[in-house]
This record gives structure tokens, C-alpha cells and sequence, in this order.
């Protein structure tokens, strides 16, 4: 682990992190670890892209930061709390979804079951929640979209409505887990709109993505995991070649600059789960 880079680069900030973690080991099961040596702090206005090969541990950190895996070690708080106590404040976009394409529910309905939580047991959306799902509708680009049913969307257009549906609490920490794969070049282009004009209005990210000139266009900070985080920090200082080839195997050994591991961002390789 490169101990320089998992340092934090801004204790100096006055304001608190929106998530905050010190050498943090998550688990499933309360024994095994998923993902350990976790190290980071995520500001307003900044978005962390999480890089690692498959099965390295980035949706586990993603989930964690929604109180769906726990921590068995270290020191972690979203918002100053638990994270389940946080979720209120938490957008998070998972990587699948369950929604079957099949459902007769509406592009409208989906976003709506962003508001769940506020609404509470026994309560219909009202007139402001109902504004909210326009507000997050049309921020994404899909109101005359609303009562298509969800299934009948592309791929980019149902991405940008679970994107909808995790804005539609106005989060202040969007958790994303691989919102670009399978868009298309607009779609991507779109989306990356979208996530600089949040970081903009102060909405601090994660991201979870395979691809380095993604998480380089998008996103200020990186961490890069293999199970054990290999390294935190600003991405131009921290996306280089020697942090990973630790996080990937030799493969990258080729690669000099950070200029060449963004232009071949698709060489990573993707080792088989390794069961661990
Ligand atoms: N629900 C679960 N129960 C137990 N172990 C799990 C569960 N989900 C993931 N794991 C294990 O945790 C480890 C990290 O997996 P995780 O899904 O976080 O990786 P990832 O980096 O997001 O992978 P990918 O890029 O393929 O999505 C893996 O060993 C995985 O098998």
C-alpha cells in the first residue's frame, strides 16, 4: 500500500467531510473481510472514482456508504453519523437493478420510489414530492420521457432515470456504482454534464468505474482498490502508472505517463472474482 497517497491531502479543510473513513476493513458476514485498509474522505463539491479490477471491493465501499455493509474495523462516517442514520442525505445509484424491464410501471413511478423514505408508511406523494420527481426528471433530460414505462426506455435514457431517482432527495452525497456502462457516446457525454453541474451546485460523488479517462474526465480524487486500497488522493497525482500496476498485475508496466494510462483506459485487464 503506498502510505503516501492514503494520507489525506486536506486536513487543512474547516468544513467536515461528507464521508469519512480511517483504515476501515468491511464485511459481509462479520468475519471475512471484503475490502480493508480503507482510507479516504470525500468534500462538497468533489467526486472520488473508485478503480480496481472486478470483485475488488468498489460496490462493497459504495454499499458501505449506505449502512448495506458493515464495518468489522476502523473509524467511517457519512455526514458526520452512521451511515444508516445519513441515508436520507445519500443518492445511491447501484450497479444492477432490480426492476424488471417486463413491470408495467412508468419511467414517472420509478423516480417516485426515490421518495419512499421521506414519504413514511401510509402517505401518497404530495404536491411537493411530486415537484421534486419533475425537478430530478427534467434535470436528467427525460421529461417528456415520464410516462413511458420504464421498460420500453433505452439503456441511456433508463440509466438517466435511476439517476432521477437518486437525485429526487437532492442528496448531498450521490453514491454512483458503473453509471456509464453500456451508454452510448451522448448518453456518457450527457451524464457527465449532469455530474460536473452537481459537483458545481456543491454535491459531493463516488463513482465506481473501469475506465480511467472517465474517472479522469469526471472526477477530481481516486482510489485505487484490490481488495486493500492501493491508494487515495487527487487524481493527476494519484492515477499513475506504478498505483496501477499495483492495483491491476504487470500489465501496465508499459505505461509511462498518466497521459498513457488515460489513453488506453480499456487494456485494464478484468481478473476472474477471485473468491477470497
Ligand atoms: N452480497 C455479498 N455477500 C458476500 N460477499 C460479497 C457480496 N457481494 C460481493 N461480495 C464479495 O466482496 C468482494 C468485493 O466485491 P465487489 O462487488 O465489491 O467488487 P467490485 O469491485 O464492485 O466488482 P465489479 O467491478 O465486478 O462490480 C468480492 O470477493 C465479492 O465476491
Amino acid at each position: 500500500m503506498t502510505t503516501a497517497s492514503t494520507k489525506s491531502a486536506r486536513t487543512d479543510k474547516a468544513e467536515k467531510p461528507l464521508a469519512h473513513y480511517r483504515d476501515v476493513t468491511l464485511s459481509y458476514d462479520g468475519h471475512k473481510p471484503a475490502a480493508t485498509g480503507l482510507t479516504l474522505d470525500i468534500f462538497r463539491r468533489e467526486a472520488l472514482a473508485l478503480v480496481g479490477p472486478n470483485a475488488s471491493g468498489k460496490s462493497t465501499l459504495l454499499k458501505s456508504m449506505v449502512g448495506l455493509v458493515q464495518p468489522i474495523a476502523g473509524e467511517l462516517e457519512v455526514l458526520g453519523k452512521a451511515p444508516r442514520q445519513a441515508a436520507s442525505d445519500i443518492g445511491y445509484m447501484p450497479q444492477t437493478d432490480e426492476i424488471d424491464p417486463e413491470f408495467p410501471i412508468s419511467l414517472r413511478e420509478v423516480v417516485t420510489m426515490g421518495r419512499f423514505r421521506r414519504l413514511g408508511i401510509m402517505r401518497w406523494p404530495g404536491r411537493t414530492d411530486r415537484a421534486a420527481v419533475d425537478a430530478a426528471l427534467e434535470r436528467v433530460n427525460l421529461a417528456d420521457h415520464a410516462d413511458t414505462r420504464f421498460g420500453d426506455l433505452s439503456g441511456g435514457q433508463q440509466q438517466r432515470g435511476l439517476l432521477a431517482r437518486a437525485l429526487v432527495m437532492e442528496p448531498k452525497l450521490l453514491l454512483l456504482d458503473e453509471p456509464f456502462n453500456g451508454l452510448d457516446t451522448s448518453s456518457r457525454q450527457m451524464l457527465m454534464q449532469t455530474l460536473r453541474e452537481l459537483r458545481a451546485e456543491g454535491v459531493g460523488m463516488a463513482v465506481s468505474t473501469h475506465d480511467l479517462e472517465l474517472a479522469h474526465q469526471v472526477c477530481s480524487h481516486v482510489l485505487l482498490i484490490n481488495r486493500h486500497q492501493v491508494a487515495f488522493g487527487p487524481i493527476h497525482e494519484t492515477l499513475i502508472p506504478e498505483h496501477v500496476s499495483e492495483t491491476f498485475g504487470e500489465t501496465h508496466e508499459h505505461f509511462d505517463t498518466h497521459e498513457d494510462i488515460v489513453a488506453h483506459p480499456h487494456v485494464v485487464p478484468k481478473p476472474e472474482k477471485s473468491g477470497l
